[in-house]
């Protein structure tokens, strides 16, 4: 394989990937999705040949594909790579998980914290993994119910723990920079599984570990 096609191929699984065409001077990485944000902007009067603007199709595309590359990903991978024996049954709890999502009706970011609890059931999980599964979930358009759901599911499926719980705080812009233009709400969602549905106090330790922390 020669040394371009070697570096395409790396490139391939980079967002930042150049135009390896040594005949073209003007970079191209998607040029479908670059000519529907150049249409975009002449809709919106603007012209996309002025120089602030002549790499935006391209920055747009590139941008668009990191903030959907959830939907090639696959929570049981994540998941199946870091899973351990471990005889621990206490509650395993990961607060503040930072996420940046789309909401799929105006496609405007939606951003906060999850809240990710389980009770383990003869095997733990790698911590940085249900990290990786929020931004899975979070990393496609979404909303903030169906993200919350299916972190919990996905966790719940492929950990087989006796409950699982989550817990999302966030900040819809679209609703902040538009429409009802409320700057300061924020909405919180939560879905429950196994032990944490069933059982209040399994639910009420959860619930104080993510108010106070367990310090
Ligand atoms: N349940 C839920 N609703 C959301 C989420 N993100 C955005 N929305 C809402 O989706 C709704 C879409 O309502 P529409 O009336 O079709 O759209 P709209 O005219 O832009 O609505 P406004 O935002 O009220 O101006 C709005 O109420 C948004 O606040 C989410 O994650 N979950
Ligand atoms: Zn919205």
């Amino acid at each position: 394989m020669s040394e371009k096609e070697q570096f395409s191929r790396v490139l391939a699984h980079s967002h930042y990937a150049p135009n390896l065409d040594a005949d073209s001077d003007e970079e191209v990485y998607d040029p479908k999705k670059e000519a529907l944000v150049r249409s975009m902007l002449v809709a919106l009067g603007e012209n996309p040949t002025r120089d602030g603007l002549r790499r935006t199709p391209l920055r747009v595309a590139k941008a668009m594909d990191f903030l959907t590359s959830g939907y090639q990903l696959s929570a049981e991978d994540v998941i199946k790579k870091a899973l351990f024996d471990e005889d621990c049954k206490e509650m395993v709890v990961v607060r503040d998980i930072e996420f940046y999502s789309l909401c799929e009706h105006h496609m405007l970011p939606f951003f906060g914290h999850a809240h990710v609890g389980y009770l383990p059931n003869g095997k733990v999980v790698g911590l940085s993994k249900i990290a990786r599964v929020v931004d899975v979930f979070a990393r496609r358009l979404q909303v903030q119910e169906r993200l919350t759901n299916q972190v919990a599911d996905a966790l719940m499926t492929h950990l087989g723990a006796h409950g699982v719980a989550v817990v999302i705080e966030a900040s819809h812009t679209c609703m902040m920079m538009r429409g009802v233009q409320k700057q300061r709400s924020t909405t919180v969602s939560s879905a429950m599984r196994g032990a944490f549905q069933d059982d209040p106090r399994t639910r009420a330790e959860f619930m104080s570990f993510i108010r106070s922390g367990a310090g």
